[in-house]
């Protein structure tokens, strides 16, 4: 297979690398991933994460083992067992949904190659075209707010609601970015802070609890956020903590965005009730860890709640913006957000 590069996964020499996503910003870690079990365990403790990027990850790995001769039967297994790593993120289902088709062809060892490829290829061209359609809606002088991280480290390209963001400075429209760290993982605090670091784009940390504050001082114009799926009626689940993000915003007058490519529809899922939330290990939420090692302040017994995500319902959604265009709550009222992709 060709070499790749994107933010947090290259193609060596036939070899997939990931970028250990844990590790940073206190370390670059690339990290060699040989089989399915390893990249399931990447996934499962979001060394490899974002929605895009695990679907990603997984079509890649799935194309290089069928290039090292692996039988399609064990490929077959090996699919099923990737698609179950984490439930919630749609991206993951529909790619291996694509491999699937690929893996039935004659020559299914070029077809999965191909496939993967033109799933990174498409990914990029999503995350500009959402990039272009969300920066239009960023007004001169905007103090945006966001929440775990949309960047290229979650995908193939600029990002979703990270990329919107990227777009919108690069054209003199955001006077700064407000960064929910993002408990219990801290993608924001971590990862987001790095990424706009990088990109020289001003940003402040703030405890997840300050946003509701900075709300009432009218100190953000708008928030912005990704998706892991979006449900027909356009309930959408992201990221623990968005809900409560779409709420304040509500209250305040807000413009509230959710910034996705189309694929995160799932026109299967009939409202964000019938998606399926992961649940995570207590100790996320009793302690911390990170390539500085690990601290614990709760008592280890502690009973814990950990969902990875909640949903946002429909009706506290300013707009959808996809690489499409943007979807309103006047297309998703009249119940005809499907046909607003077309
Ligand atoms: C463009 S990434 C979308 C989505 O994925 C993140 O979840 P996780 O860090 O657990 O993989 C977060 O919900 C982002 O909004």
């Amino acid at each position: 297979m060709q070499s790749l590069t994107t933010t947090s996964l290259r193609i060596r020499e036939n070899q997939l690398w990931i970028l250990d996503q844990q590790a940073l910003p206190q370390q670059s870690d690339w990290r060699e991933c040989r089989d399915v079990s390893e990249l399931v365990d990447h996934i499962r403790t979001l060394r490899v994460r974002g929605a895009p990027l695990i679907g990603l990850s997984a079509s890649l790995l799935l194309a290089l083992l069928a290039e090292r001769g692996m039988a399609q039967d064990e490929l077959h297994q090996a699919l099923e067992t990737l698609r179950a790593s984490r439930p919630t993120a749609v991206n993951l289902m529909n790619n291996l949904d694509r491999m699937k088709a690929a893996l039935q062809q004659s020559d299914y060892v070029k077809a999965l190659a191909e496939e993967a490829l033109r799933l990174v290829d498409e990914d990029r061209a999503l995350c500009e075209s959402i990039a272009a359609h969300g920066a239009k809606l960023v007004t001169p002088g905007s103090r945006l707010l966001t929440h775990c991280n949309t960047g290229g480290l979650a995908t193939a390209g600029v990002g979703t609601a990270i990329g919107v963001i990227r777009r919108a400075h690069e054209q003199g429209n955001v006077e700064q970015v407000w960064v929910d760290e993002t408990r219990p993982l801290l993608q924001g605090g971590r990862l987001t802070a790095w990424e706009l670091g990088e990109l020289s784009i001003p940003y402040q940390l703030i405890c997840d609890s300050m946003a509701a504050s900075l709300m009432a001082q009218k100190r953000v114009d708008a928030v912005w956020v990704g998706a892991d799926r979006i449900a027909a009626n356009g309930d959408v689940a992201n990221k623990i903590g968005t809900y409560s993000l779409a709420v304040l915003a509500k209250y305040h007058g807000i413009p509230f965005y959710v910034a996705a490519p189309h694929t995160t529809h799932d026109p299967q899922c009939p409202n964000g009730a019938a998606i399926p939330i992961e649940q995570r290990d207590a100790r996320e939420v009793t302690g911390v860890s990170g390539s500085f090692g690990s601290v614990q302040w709760a008592p280890l017994d502690a009973q814990v709640y950990n969902p990875a995500f909640d949903v946002t319902p429909a009706e506290l959604i300013s707009g959808w913006v996809l690489d499409v265009g943007v979807v309103t709550p006047d297309q998703v009222r009249e119940g005809i957000f499907r046909q607003a992709l077309q």
